[in-house]
């Protein structure tokens, strides 16, 4: 339905995406899952037609999107990260003005901004002005301005940043539903793995402007099915500890996490012993450990040497 081939975007000394290709089949729910600065804002800006690739194509039903930018416009909607509202202006005010954008008037434009207003929950609030709104409100009203002309493409980029639980439940539930019950496309951009997990079908992870990984969540985590992964909770981290550890032949990795260490080891192996020896001979208090089952972010993790999040 929608297809990346080979997009990449330079920015003077910044290489933004590096030869990204991915795709979206209909009624699918994909996760674009990467940390701040991997570059998911500015492949999702040109897979919409906002900002033109340096190099690489967009097909949209096997037309090039920058050749037919109308095509997929009519079919997208796009919730950028960035608020887009005129706050002076109600909420109802605010989704008539866009609708009245993509054409719709008269009764059918007010039946369908209740309708949508009604989605993100948001109906009895509808003749509050946006500047006395909380963020998480404006976050919903900014989706209901993506969904006023009826898409079958949702692209969300990081909807979820910044805004209090219940706001957050309540975009997580939407987005599920609309994808589920509506069978609409959904690309979600995210540095929340457990809500990429919790929504989406396949998942792209992205790090320095690259693909580095894709798939279901079950085969993502495939990648760590030969290891097991220990936490050692520890009273005070240290570096003598780490030599020690990384020195056993057992022991593939070693990752400072809070209050201790994740270690990647050969499955199978019996090591607790092994560890409370090393953490003796570092003079370490132990203060738990226990065998996980890998995450996401643990793939990311074996993948980058990096924390999803900062
Ligand atoms: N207009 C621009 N000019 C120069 N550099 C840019 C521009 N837009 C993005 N970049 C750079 O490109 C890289 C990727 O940014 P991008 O916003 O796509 O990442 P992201 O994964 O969406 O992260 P975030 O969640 O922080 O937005 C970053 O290093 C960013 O600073």
């Amino acid at each position: 339905m929608l297809h990346v081939e080979g997009l990449s975007k330079s920015f003077k000394t910044t290489q933004a995406v590096d030869n990204v290709s991915l795709n979206l089949q209909p009624g699918e729910s994909v996760g674009l899952l990467g940390p701040n600065g991997a570059g998911k804002s500015t492949t999702i800006s040109m897979m919409s037609t906002l900002l033109a690739p340096s190099s690489g194509k967009v097909l949209y039903k096997g037309q090039d999107v920058l050749k037919k930018p109308e095509k997929i416009r009519k079919d997208l909607g796009v919730v950028p990260q960035e608020i887009a509202l005129y706050e002076e202006l109600t909420a109802y005010e605010n989704m008539k003005f866009f609708g009245r954008v993509y054409g719709l008037k008269g009764k059918a434009l007010e039946n369908k901004v209740d309708q949508v207003l009604d989605m993100v929950g948001l109906l009895e609030r509808k003749k509050e002005r946006i500047k006395n709104y909380s963020g998480g409100m404006k976050r919903r009203i900014n989706i209901a301005v993506s969904l006023i002309h009826e898409p079958d493409i949702l692209i969300m980029d990081e909807p979820t940043v910044g805004i209090d639980p219940q706001s957050r439940r309540y975009i997580l539930d939407m987005v599920r539903r609309l994808n589920r019950e509506e069978n609409m496309t959904v690309l979600y951009t995210s540095h929340y793995m457990e809500e990429v997990e919790a929504l989406c079908d396949r998942i792209y992870v992205m790090d320095h402007g690259q693909i580095i990984a894709s798939g279901t969540k079950e085969e993502l985590k495939s990648i760590l099915s030969g290891d097991a992964l220990i936490m050692v909770n520890v009273k005070k981290q240290s570096s003598d500890f780490v030599d020690q550890l990384s020195e056993h032949a057992m022991i593939e990795k070693v990752s400072p996490v809070e209050k201790g260490y994740q270690l990647t080891a050969s499955k199978g192996s019996e090591l607790f012993g092994d560890i409370f020896d090393c953490a003796k001979e570092a003079n370490v208090t132990i203060t738990g450990i226990h065998v996980k089952s890998p995450t996401l972010e643990d793939v990311f993790l074996h993948l980058t040497g990096r924390k999803l999040r900062d």
